[in-house]
């Protein structure tokens, strides 16, 4: 069967369609990453968006339950140049049979070139894949509200307490690789339950959507922040930036893929990182944050990492739990895990 995507503006491309499920909208963004389409599928910040996918050959290695980040593909949608079109040998499923089993739509041979450049020039707009005709309003786009259950992961001695704006597990994963105890918990959750959790240190997670639509929590998040160590990561990042009065703004077309050079504005060194973001901190709006720049992206010179010069706060806009993409900054959960075990100012490791 034949279909296609069709942008707000009109423009459209069209493949060949995957799956039964015959409609689906979403904003359409691109990740350049080679690999790690399971990871990027399942990852809950790119909740209620349609990923078109760079590299032009999606699908040989098949879909496996623990590479997981969540327990759901959270995409929308799916836009690639071609998909490994043959039955995979053993148990593990082919990526379109797992994108059937889940009703998400994809489309092939589509000219995902001509798409993404498309994307650089009009930005991350909505977009809706169909293989008839488009209802009148489709170009609307939902807002995703992460749905948490408490959870406990790990049974090390250090407690961090997981606030849950959309996780990714290999957060929760490389937590406990350090030693910790994760309890996650949801984004609205009382403080005073918090405290009865009888946390050492906290992180805020990645998410879906604009930061902003959590303002009516951000004086607990500060409140937590000028107690607690905390790390947050990428949506936690722009929260923890909000929370103390700087401003984030959406960039064109977002940073998604598994090579983006950041640099450490301490020491000068350049690193590779995995970045899923639209949203960036403004630079220009942290002069009375107490927030100093950790790390800086190489490229545009966006804002990627911050650390607090009063508290024991340090979060990046990229993702040092990887999954997909370079490992480089793992580091960053054993420094934090340092900080909450001897109460350290952040301020030595930045
Ligand atoms: N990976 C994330 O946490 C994404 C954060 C936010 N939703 C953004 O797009 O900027």
């Amino acid at each position: 069967m034949k279909g296609s995507i069709t942008l707000a503006n009109g423009t459209s491309f069209a493949g060949d369609w995957l799956g039964d499920h015959q409609y689906c909208s979403g904003e359409v963004v691109f990740y350049t990453g080679m690999t790690g389409y399971e990871q990027v599928l399942t990852d809950p910040s790119y909740q209620g968006q349609i990923v078109v996918f760079s590299y032009p050959f999606i699908g040989n290695y098949g879909f496996k339950p623990e590479s997981m980040e969540s327990a759901l593909i959270q995409v929308s949608g799916v836009i690639m140049a071609e998909c490994y079109p043959f039955q995979l040998e053993g148990e593990r499923l082919s990526l379109t049979e797992y994108l059937n089993h889940h009703h998400i739509p994809a489309l092939t041979n589509v000219d995902t070139r001509a798409l993404i450049q498309q994307i650089r020039e009009k930005g991350s707009v909505p977009a809706v894949m169909h293989t008839s005709t488009i209802p009148s309003d489709s170009f609307q786009l939902q807002e995703c509200w992460p749905q948490t259950a408490l959870e406990k992961f790990g049974t090390g001695k250090t407690h961090i307490v997981l606030i849950d704006f959309g996780y990714k597990k290999s957060i929760a994963d490389s937590l406990v690789a350090q030693g910790c105890t994760v309890t996650v918990v949801p984004y609205n959750y009382e403080t005073d339950e918090i405290e009865k959790l009888n946390p050492d240190g906290f992180v805020f997670s990645n998410g879906a959507g604009d930061p902003m639509r959590f303002s009516k929590y951000f004086h607990r998040y500060k409140n937590i922040a000028v107690r607690y160590p905390v790390l947050g990561i990428c949506l936690g990042h722009q929260i923890l930036a909000l929370a103390f009065g700087g401003e984030t703004m959406k960039l064109k077309f977002g940073h998604r893929g598994a090579n983006h050079p950041v640099m450490n504005m301490k020491t000068g060194k350049v690193s590779m990182s995995s970045q899923n973001h639209s949203y960036v901190v403004k630079k220009e709006s942290l002069h009375s944050t107490g927030f100093n720049i950790w790390f800086e992206n190489v490229n545009d010179k966006s804002v990627e990492g911050l650390w607090h010069s009063q508290y024991a706060i340090l979060s990046v806009q990229f993702h040092p739990e990887a999954a997909p993409g370079p490992q480089e900054h793992a580091q960053i959960f054993q420094d934090f895990i340092q900080t909450v075990k001897h109460k350290e100012k952040v301020r030595s490791y930045a």
